[in-house]
């Protein structure tokens, strides 16, 4: 797929607020400092698209971006960030949760995942909530570029392990590098081939 547009259009707290679900919708979502906003800057080709940040924490609405006038990239706020209260991780859970269970074009949650790293139970444990809920998610892990390819692969295999304690199969993985912009091309024609299929849900407006 060969990106034209990508601009940001709204952030928002309330899924009440959303833009109506007309087009088909992508959620970035993993830990907090994993990368997502890197990520869909690399993916859109522009740099400043999502903010990104070295302080965990950085994104904290729920962003829609629209990408070539035709479907949306959704960048969330990170799970997981240790320092963030413990009232402010549970809204975020209800928020989140709910945004992700009641939006009629959310096609795929891109689950992202630091590659360096053993699995981690927080990741695991959400991979779990979106099989109970039926959601339709991949993998995507980030930061590839940091180790060699044989401690990617290993910890791929780790994450696909764990994750086999409860699925029957493992999702599509990516493997992905925002700085050496590894993995756009697998992402952007695993979108464009869901996008070819989309058609308008039946949906509430809230008013
Ligand atoms: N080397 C390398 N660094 C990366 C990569 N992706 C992200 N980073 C760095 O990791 C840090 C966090 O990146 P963000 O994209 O802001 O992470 P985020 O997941 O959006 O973080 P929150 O919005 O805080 O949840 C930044 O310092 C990025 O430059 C990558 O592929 N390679
Ligand atoms: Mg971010």
């Amino acid at each position: 797929m060969i990106i034209k547009s990508a601009d940001f259009i709204c952030s928002n707290t309330q899924v009440s607020k959303l833009p109506p679900p007309v087009k088909p919708e992508y959620a970035f979502i993993g830990r907090s400092n994993v990368g997502k906003s890197s990520l869909i800057n690399m993916l859109t080709g522009k740099k400043g698209l999502a903010k990104t940040s070295q302080t965990p924490g950085k994104t904290q609405l729920i962003n829609h971006f629209l990408v070539n006038e035709n479907w949306y990239i959704v960048d969330l706020p990170g799970y997981g960030y240790a320092r963030a209260s413990k009232t402010k991780k549970a809204d975020w859970n209800k928020f989140i949760q709910m945004y992700l269970d009641k939006r009629e074009s959310l096609q795929c949650v891109m689950v992202l995942i630091d590659s360096r790293l053993e699995p981690q139970k927080i990741d695991v444990e959400f991979c779990n909530w979106l099989g109970e809920k039926g959601l339709s998610f991949v993998l995507v892990f980030t930061k590839a570029d940091k180790q060699s390819s044989l401690k990617t692969d290993q910890s791929v295999a780790k994450f696909k392990k764990a994750l086999l304690e409860t699925f029957d199969e493992v999702p599509q993985i990516f493997v992905t590098s925002a700085e050496l912009h590894a993995g756009r091309d697998e992402i952007l024609s695993f979108i464009s081939g869901i996008n070819q299929d989309f058609e308008i849900p039946d949906y509430k407006t809230f008013d």
